[in-house]
């Protein structure tokens, strides 16, 4: 019997976020950081900033990160898997970089990587690899030993992270006024990317009608719903719907947005609607700005009762999915026999990405894929 403890060949798990600002100093170089080479508008650019001074500069997003450390080290430490936990942001400190470095002096040579994102998409996976290949580089101009780095699979339907959002939205529903919730619809809401991306987001095969981001999304919305009318007996209409959009206007990114959405769902007359950020995995600024404060905004304005559901955050079950997709992909590293959890239709998602997986606009290099320059 193998050990189930066993995370051999990986020494070291690094959670790999976004990074924000904590504190108003911080709000203008963060969202340089991010959108450096990008093509944002600036008048994008100074609204997103207005979104952050309004939350005192602060991003909620590393609180929830160090939270989720705690979650996963408590976890790990129950259950006897001896792996240390690092953290490292792409756009903020702690960044990356240092982060790796101290790995590196720590010792540890093969790496694991727990990105905060869940599904297929240039800027939810492949930006994450790319980050990774510019530590890599930065290290080895230093002239230090480069450890090996993997990248876990896409949990976006993990039991593990669609349970915390099943009960989410049972519990946003049981919170709306008994009038209107049966017959309350279900906004499934996720970060509006360019449909370019969306087409050629995942394994070429994928892509087309919107790719792997669109097709995932939509099997998380369809499994949630099913689970929530096996527990609830009713059926709840629901759509998969966008928010958080930036970019040049003229440049079609995927639609409906979540207030359009509000207002047309009212004038349909539909009593009630959750939204579920099912895009997200914990209740940062797109959440709390984009969600509890312009959407709310929109539904007060209506009159339309809404209830935004929980995202997973460090919800132990998602811990616990994490410490299995490690022992999992340990396995895989180890050539052993695996059998990888998930619910929906879809099955689980490729262990390494593929050559051509979400590409980028322009071609760079990218870590922890088929097509990383690195071992
Ligand atoms: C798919 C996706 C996720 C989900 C996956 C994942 O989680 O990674 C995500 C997460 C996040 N996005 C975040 C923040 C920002 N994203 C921006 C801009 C953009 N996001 C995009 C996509 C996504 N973004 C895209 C296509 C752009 C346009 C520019 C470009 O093509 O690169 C901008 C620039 C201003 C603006 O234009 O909005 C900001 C400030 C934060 C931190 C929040 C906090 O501080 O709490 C988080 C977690
Ligand atoms: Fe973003």
């Amino acid at each position: 019997m193998p050990d189930v403890r066993d995370a051999s060949p990986y020494d070291a798990l690094l959670l790999l976020s976004f990074g924000g600002p904590e504190g108003p100093d911080d709000v203008i170089p963060f969202l340089e950081n991010v959108t450096r080479g990008r093509g944002i508008p600036k008048e994008r650019l100074k609204e997103v900033g207005e979104h952050y001074y309004r939350f005192g500069g602060v991003s909620p997003i590393n609180a929830q990160n160090r939270a989720l450390l705690d979650a996963l080290r408590k976890d790990f430490a129950d259950h006897g898997l001896d792996l240390p936990v690092y953290w490292g942001n792409r756009n903020w400190a702690p960044y990356l970089t240092d982060t790796l470095r101290e790995m590196v002096a720590d010792g540890h040579r093969r790496i694991l990587v727990l990105a905060t994102s869940a599904y297929a998409s240039y800027s939810g996976c492949r930006q994450y690899r790319e980050n990774l290949a510019d530590a890599l580089a930065a290290l080895e101009a230093e002239g230090l030993e480069l450890p090996r780095i993997d990248k876990l699979r896409h949990y976006f339907n993990h039991p593990g992270f669609l349970e915390p959002m099943i009960d989410g939205v049972l519990a946003s529903l049981a919170d709306l006024p008994e009038e209107a919730r049966a017959g309350a619809h279900i906004a499934f809401s996720t970060h509006s990317i360019p449909l370019s991306a969306a087409d050629t987001s995942g394994p070429v095969e994928a892509h087309g009608d919107g790719g792997a981001y669109v097709t995932q999304h939509l099997d998380v919305a369809r499994t949630i719903a099913e689970a929530v009318r096996e527990r609830t007996g009713r059926d709840h209409p629901w759509q998969l719907v966008y928010q958080s959009r930036s970019g040049a206007p003229h440049i079609p990114w995927l639609e409906p947005d979540i207030c359009d959405h509000l207002e047309e769902r009212h004038a349909a007359g539909v009593p009630a609607v959750v939204i579920a950020p099912i895009g997200f995995v914990s209740d940062h600024m797109e959440v709390l700005y984009d969600l509890d404060t312009e959407a709310k905004a929109k539904a007060e304005e209506l009159g339309l009762p809404m209830r935004r559901s929980a995202t997973v955050g460090d919800d132990p079950r998602f811990a616990a999915a994490v410490r299995d997709l490690v022992l999992e992909r340990a396995a895989v590293e180890r050539a052993e026999e695996v059998r990888p959890c998930a619910l929906g239709s879809l099955g689980p998602s490729h262990q390494v990405c593929p050559v051509g997986c979400c590409p980028a606009r322009t071609p760079r290099p990218a870590a922890a894929g088929a097509d990383s320059p690195y071992a």
